[in-house]
């Protein structure tokens, strides 16, 4: 299971450090079986822990260049950065990022062996359609990825259970996650508010490898709950 925290545009480098530290903590003394990765704003970025991942939220398709306010490979190998989350509906939708850019993204951090975490989700209106019209959008947005790619990991956020506190209903969960399943052999997690009411019913969904949390990341501890209950019994 893997437990992915998503600070958007919260936290700055000493709360972030100070975040690590506690959840770092947390995980050491838990010992999970869990994969957790931590998306810090690009000014709190700094070296992976034992028992976290750090990774960026975004990122340039260069390693460096006349690319005014983005950060590329150079400077995500000073931090140490190998993990970056990429096709997030907030860059689709607010940024505007469209497919084509986004595909490549994918290119460049694939060819230079980044973890990737690839994000697909539609919107309300599209839901509104039909699982049909669900399915033809979520391939869309593979068009140009390489889905076979050994270091990707692909979330799944239905844009319109993003930050609303409800999250998507299992049943709506497990078939979207089928039908992704259908053609992806890598890791999907499941995003759009997850929290401690609704985790331990989303982490028992099939094809369901692990979460990518917004909100109820925020706070280590409040983090680090998501995770009990899905936690193995102690022996
Ligand atoms: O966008 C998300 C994570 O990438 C989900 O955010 P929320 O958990 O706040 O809904």
């Amino acid at each position: 299971m893997i437990f992915a925290a998503n600070f958007k545009m919260h936290h700055t480098r000493q709360s972030t450090t100070e975040y690590l530290d506690r959840l770092e903590a947390l995980l050491e003394r838990a010992e999970y079986p869990f994969k957790v990765m931590v998306f810090p704003p690009a000014t709190a970025l700094q070296p992976s822990r034992e028992w976290i991942t750090v990774g960026a939220q975004n990122a340039y398709p260069a390693e460096e260049g006349a690319y005014t306010g983005e950060i590329g490979l150079s400077q995500l190998h000073e931090f140490e950065i190998d993990t970056v989350l990429i096709g997030h509906s907030e860059r689709r939708q607010i940024l505007g990022e469209d497919q084509e850019f986004i595909a490549k993204k994918f290119a460049f951090y694939r060819e230079h062996g980044f973890q990737i975490i690839y994000c697909v989700g539609e919107p309300l209106e599209v839901r509104e359609q039909g699982f049909e019209a669900v399915a033809e959008y979520l391939w869309e947005q593979f068009d140009d990825i390489d889905i076979d790619y050994e270091r990707l990991i692909v979330a799944y956020e239905p844009v319109w259970a993003i930050g609303t506190g409800q999250a998507a209903e299992p049943e709506a969960i497990a078939a979207t996650h089928a039908e992704l399943r259908r053609r992806i052999k890598r890791p999907i997690l499941y995003g759009g508010s997850v929290n401690p009411t609704n985790i331990a019913r989303i982490a028992e969904i099939p094809d369901v490898d692990g979460v990518l949390v917004g909100s109820a990341s925020l706070d280590p501890e409040k983090f680090h709950a998501l995770m009990i209950p899905v936690a193995p019994p102690q022996v």
